[in-house]
């Protein structure tokens, strides 16, 4: 099994994304969970300003378990600065890169292929008298001539570099054709197998971490990418998703990186967090959907065996478990499972009367909640349930001189009707008194909430409560014309529910909002 070294460039390359812009604190927050990922490499800077000089030496003296290295055109200046930056940190090491393709060397640098060749030898050589390890990048390597590009490349060797690495600068290359650069330079350099070859590419056409992989299948023993595939423009390579290719097709690339894998949920979410960079639900590996699964047949399989629809286990990454979504795409195996998990294990009549609720509700909302599902399971069962309190009539006598009495007709549980009168604070509270005294035991009211369903004047009023009895918290709502009505209703839902709860065994803690 090949090793291929990880070279993190989140904190150089993964800075360039427009708009993100790391202060000292949250780069080395970084940098520390990169350690404990276990990069080999992590490219913290390039070119650093007063802000930044301080936030790589902090890096460099505080980071122990992986080489850091800085970025530098191929000028004194450049090398000079990056090594009062970096003489401190445990294995320094710079990457000088030159533009290496016509059109970069013709329009951007303003030099011919020759000087091109010239300078990357003189950087190359000024970098290996300070820093131990010189990496040289050929930039634009994609699009550079081969011929031209393996003549540098053979050069920066005889200079000193003891990494060399072939970027995709532009994210112009496809996986045959990346794969053909490398077959070529294996080919065609004469001291190719003194270095490592390393690979960078970016996301422009989607295929940055195919490009990587197909780099490493040709010969490449370093890959450089960034957390979340963030970068200039559409971004780079992300780390994520070629670690656990590798780890999960080891059959077909026989390489592995050796990351601490668990921790990439983590990294992921720190950095989106930091660089204020949200990560796509859909993304491979991190996305908030990546283990999330909504349709009834992959449902289905899933539960009768998770490899069916899953090739990389959630706790692999660090996700704590994969998920499913009640949709409308849900079949009856998910629903089913979903009802017991909440504790409902309603006979078979039932569960297609709830299943078709179920179904309805799919029509309603795009994503069902095991609120909602509670919800509905309760409102079917407060149906079907014959042991209910049912309120009868209700009367509130009120004026501004008197207290509130409310006076209550109930059928109970039992079949009998009774009636019981109290007095409150105001109507509300007197209804609700009059009922506590009514139902078998203590209720607080925790919630209760009002509102009007249409406006007008003959709008319905919803009360919606919540109460603590017998051991449960229950929610409730009612409606009426009149909110005193709808104040009682919504507490005899409320008690009706707990009555639901007791008989299907939830368990006491659970509370459910509806
Ligand atoms: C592919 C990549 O990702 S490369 C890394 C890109 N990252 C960055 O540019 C971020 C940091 N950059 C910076 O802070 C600034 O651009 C600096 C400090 C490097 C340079 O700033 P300035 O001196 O103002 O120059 P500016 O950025 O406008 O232009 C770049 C100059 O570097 C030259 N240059 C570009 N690459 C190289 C190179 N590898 N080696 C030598 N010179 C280079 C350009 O030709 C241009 O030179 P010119 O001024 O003679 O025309
Ligand atoms: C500096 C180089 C390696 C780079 O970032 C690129 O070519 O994309
Ligand atoms: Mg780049």
């Amino acid at each position: 099994m090949r090793k291929i070294n990880v070279f993190d460039t989140t904190l150089r390359d993964g800075e360039q994304s427009a708009g993100v812009n790391l202060n000292q604190e949250e780069k080395l927050e970084i940098a520390r969970q990169l350690e404990r990922l276990g990069v080999d490499i992590m490219e913290v800077v390039f070119q650093p300003s007063k802000g930044d000089f301080q936030s790589v030496q902090q890096i460099a003296r505080t980071i122990k378990d992986c080489s850091i290295t800085g970025l530098a055109r191929a000028v004194q200046s450049d090398i000079d600065t990056a090594w009062e930056a970096l003489k401190d940190s445990a294995e320094p090491r710079l990457h000088v890169f030159i533009a290496s393709s016509p059109i970069h060397m013709k329009y951007k640098l303003n030099m011919t292929p020759d000087q091109v060749v010239e300078k990357a030898v003189q950087s190359v050589k000024l970098a290996a008298s300070k820093f131990p390890q010189v990496q040289f990048s050929a930039e634009d390597a994609s699009r550079a001539e081969l011929p031209f590009l393996a003549r540098l490349v053979e050069e920066a060797i005889q200079a000193g570099a003891t990494v060399i690495n072939l970027p995709d600068t532009v994210g112009f290359t496809t996986p045959y054709e990346i794969g053909n650069m490398f077959a070529y330079m294996k080919q065609n350099v004469p001291s190719i197998e003194k270095v490592i070859l390393s690979t960078h590419n970016h996301n422009d056409l989607g295929m940055a971490v195919a490009n990587s992989l197909a780099a490493i299948q040709n010969g490449a023993g370093q890959v450089e990418c960034t957390i979340n595939g963030i970068g200039e423009r559409a971004g780079n390579a992300a780390l994520e998703e070629i670690a656990v290719a590798l780890n999960i097709r080891k059959d077909h690339y026989n390489a592995d990186t050796g990351l601490t894998l668990k921790e990439i949920k983590r990294t992921s979410s720190l950095v989106s967090k930091l660089a204020n960079m949200p990560v796509p639900g859909n993304k491979a590996v991190v996305g908030a959907n990546a283990f999330a699964h909504e349709s009834g047949i992959h449902q289905d399989g899933m539960l009768k065996n998770k490899e069916t629809y899953e090739i990389i286990t959630p706790e692999l990454v660090g996700v704590n478990e994969s998920s499913m979504v009640l949709g409308k795409h849900s079949g009856r195996h998910a629903f089913k499972e979903k009802l017991t998990e909440l504790g409902f294990a309603g006979d078979s009549v039932q569960f297609q009367q709830i299943f078709d609720a179920f179904k309805d509700l799919c029509d309603k909302k795009k994503e069902v909640t095991e609120d909602d599902l509670f919800a509905l399971m309760t409102e079917t069962m407060t149906d079907a349930i014959q042991e209910s309190y049912e309120l009868q009539t209700v009367q509130v006598n009120y004026g501004t001189n008197n207290i509130p009495t409310a006076a209550i007709t109930m059928k109970l549980p039992t079949g009998a009707i009774t009636q019981e009168a109290a007095t409150g604070s105001g109507s509300v509270e007197a209804i609700y008194n009059t009922l506590e005294r009514m139902i078998d035991g203590p209720v607080s009211l925790e919630d209760y909430r009002i509102q009007s369903v249409n406006g007008g004047g003959d709008a319905l009023a919803e009360v919606y409560v919540q109460v603590k009895y017998a051991g449960f918290e229950s929610t409730g709502r009612g409606t009426a014309h009149d909110v005193l009505e709808a104040s009682a209703k919504a507490y005899i839902n409320a008690i009706n529910r707990t009555l639901i709860r007791k008989v299907y065994g939830q368990e006491q803690t659970n509370k459910v909002n509806i």
